[in-house]
């Protein structure tokens, strides 16, 4: 009767804490409980019906239910023992997990990042002003302009139509984020054909891809261009949209090729902006526009440090917000 005892707290301990602890059950406890409480049954009805029948009933009967019984009887040890096995087993399993565990939350989590999104037409000052950001908070810059810039430029090299989009994707592809030189992109003619091959669809899902992956850079990013803040970084916590007057613009654009050294018209310089603000603002794919939650800043009478300041002011209101 002690066996039995003992046996019946050996099989019933695990099944209550599996039955009520376990959030994850498989049942094995249960199992085992039931077929021990089976077990127990067998051989007591068995006895109890041959005490009391054995004489009147079949010998065939008689014989299966004392094989039945003994069988009950034999295995009734094995139960509890398994099931102590199978505790035993699952102990040492789930302290694995609870050590894995703690070892995990001491690991340092995996780094955040940052993403400022500068959109606006040309000359407006966006690469000024993502420069200076990515420089004053440790963040990498991409110009996504000179991406195009560069597709444009593989065409113009090579004598190719600027408007198939077979080549330019192809051009696309070949796209190589860390080769990008600004000195040789910066041609005020590859900006123009840049605002071309801008247009195909083939093209912006090649080079928007990789500019989403250069976004998620830790600790942060910052990439100026037309379509950051509505499809290439839409969830970007900062997303700044610069504007100057297109004279401003044309002025600008037109003291820096001069303070390079090269020949330039305003006039024409005023046209080719207006030209390509109207395709780059006009094109069905991405067009130029400020994104819904975007901070409006207008340069035109604004200077540099100025602009970078309200950048700032906004930039430091999100970080604060991403870090509490
Ligand atoms: N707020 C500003 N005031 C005056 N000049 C500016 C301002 N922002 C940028 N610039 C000048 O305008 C020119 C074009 O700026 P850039 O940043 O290259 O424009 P974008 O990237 O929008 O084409 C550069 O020579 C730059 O120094
Ligand atoms: N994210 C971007 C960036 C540039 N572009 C195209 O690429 C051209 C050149 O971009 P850019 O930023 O180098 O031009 P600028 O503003 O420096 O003159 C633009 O006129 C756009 O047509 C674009 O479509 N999407």
């Amino acid at each position: 009767m002690f066996f039995l005892l003992t046996s019946f707290v050996v099989v019933a301990i695990p099944y209550v804490i599996e039955r009520f602890g376990l959030r994850v059950r498989f049942g094995l406890f249960a199992l085992l409980f039931w077929l021990f409480v089976f077990q127990f049954v067998l051989i007591f009805s068995i006895d109890a019906l041959l005490q009391n029948f054995a004489t009147s009933m079949p010998d065939l009967l008689e014989s299966m239910l004392t094989t039945l019984g003994g069988f009950a009887f034999v295995t009734i040890g094995i139960t509890p023992i398994i099931t102590l096995v199978l505790a035993a087993a699952y102990l040492l399993f789930a302290l694995g997990q609870w050590l894995f565990d703690r070892d995990e939350k001491d690991m340092p989590t995996p780094q955040r990042h940052f993403t400022v999104a500068i959109d606006g037409p040309a000359a407006s000052g966006k690469g000024t002003l993502a420069r200076r950001i990515a420089e004053a908070y440790g963040f990498h810059h991409l110009d996504t302009g000179l991406t195009y810039r560069a597709v444009a430029k593989v065409l113009m090299d090579q004598n190719m139509p600027l408007d198939d989009e077979f080549l330019a994707e192809k051009a696309a592809r070949s796209v190589d984020l860390t080769k990008l030189d600004r000195a040789v992109l910066s041609a005020h003619a590859v900006g123009e054909a840049a605002s071309k091959v801008a247009v195909m669809p083939a093209v912006r899902r090649a080079l928007v891809a990789m500019q989403h992956s250069f976004a998620e850079r830790p600790p942060g990013a910052v990439l100026d261009g037309r379509d950051i803040g509505t499809v290439v970084c839409p969830d970007a916590p900062v997303k700044l949209y610069i504007t100057a007057s297109p004279e401003a613009r044309a002025r600008r654009r037109y003291d820096e090729i001069r303070s390079n050294g090269g020949g330039a018209n305003y006039e024409e310089i005023l046209e080719d902006l207006t030209r390509r603000d109207a395709r780059d603002m006009g094109r069905t794919d991405s067009p130029l526009k400020p994104a819904a939650d975007a901070h409006l800043l207008d340069t035109t009478e604004m200077d540099i440090e100025t602009a970078f300041l309200s950048a700032k002011t906004l930039i430091d209101q999100a970080l604060a917000k991403n870090t509490h």
